[in-house]
């Protein structure tokens, strides 16, 4: 019998550690949350967030979910795990993956939800930039919102009603209307809390992760909205 060339293509996650010598390192993320091996918070102080309202945004197509620029304007967190450090919002994205609706980066005790936000903010009481702080271990803070199938979000839906106009890698697509990104969190704000990297390359290992506990719905259709217009960062 003649030999059939074997051609393994390794594509995605494997193949980032060639040209991200960070995603390599010892705290990547995502990970699955193991709620049995958590500690508990002890006596941390709890977490605050302000976040200015009436500011237009951008909602733009990075290509691998959808993104919406925070363009400078004045935000805190601070507390929780963040030390004596106040960080800012520097953009917010959604993760919706593949088509079986699994599409979070964290699991919880293996279990994966519908999709995941991220609220990425920066140092700003040690750095000067979102590039810079990018770059250091106490960088960045995450705020990560775990979605899962219910009823409709209406503060999302500023957002996912948009996503026809940015079809393409690179669309991006302006709006005024008032929204308040504290919407965007569960009512109960119990989190986990680990110290990690950024899920995509560079996989920069900056990033102080903060989950929330408590999932936040979104309706089947809004689902279907994002999983229309990106899947694994192909437009469909
Ligand atoms: C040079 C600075 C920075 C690499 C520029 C690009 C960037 O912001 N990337 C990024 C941000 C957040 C996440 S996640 N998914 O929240 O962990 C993943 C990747
Ligand atoms: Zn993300």
């Amino acid at each position: 019998p003649y030999l059939v060339p074997v051609v393994i293509l390794i594509v995605g996650p494997a193949t980032w550690v060639e040209k991200f010598p960070e995603a390599r390192g010892t705290r990547q993320s995502p990970v699955d949350i193991v709620t049995s091996r958590a500690s508990s918070g002890g006596s941390a102080p709890p977490l605050v967030w302000r976040y200015s309202v009436n500011h237009p945004r951008s909602v733009v197509n990075p290509g691998y979910c959808w993104r919406v620029d925070e363009n400078g304007y004045d935000s805190e967190l601070r507390g929780g795990p963040l030390g004596s450090d106040v960080y800012k919002l520097q953009q917010w994205h959604c993760h919706w993956g593949s088509v079986n609706g699994e599409g979070s980066e964290h699991t919880v005790d293996g279990r994966a939800f519908s999709g995941e936000l991220h609220l990425v903010h920066w140092n700003t009481s040690k750095y000067n930039s979102f590039t810079e702080a990018a770059g250091q271990p106490d960088g960045l803070a995450v705020l990560g919102v775990l979605l899962m199938v219910g009823s409709k979000h209406d503060e999302l839906d500023k957002v996912v009603r948009l996503l026809p106009y940015i079809q393409h890698k690179g669309d991006k697509v302006t709006f005024s209307e008032p929204l308040n990104p504290a919407n965007l969190l569960p009512k109960r704000i119990a989190y986990w809390t680990y110290p990690g990297s950024l899920t995509t390359p560079p996989c920069t290992e900056s990033v102080t992760w903060i989950l929330f506990k408590e999932p936040v719905q979104v309706s089947a259709e809004q689902v279907r909205l994002n999983l229309c217009y990106y899947v694994n960062g192909k437009n469909v």
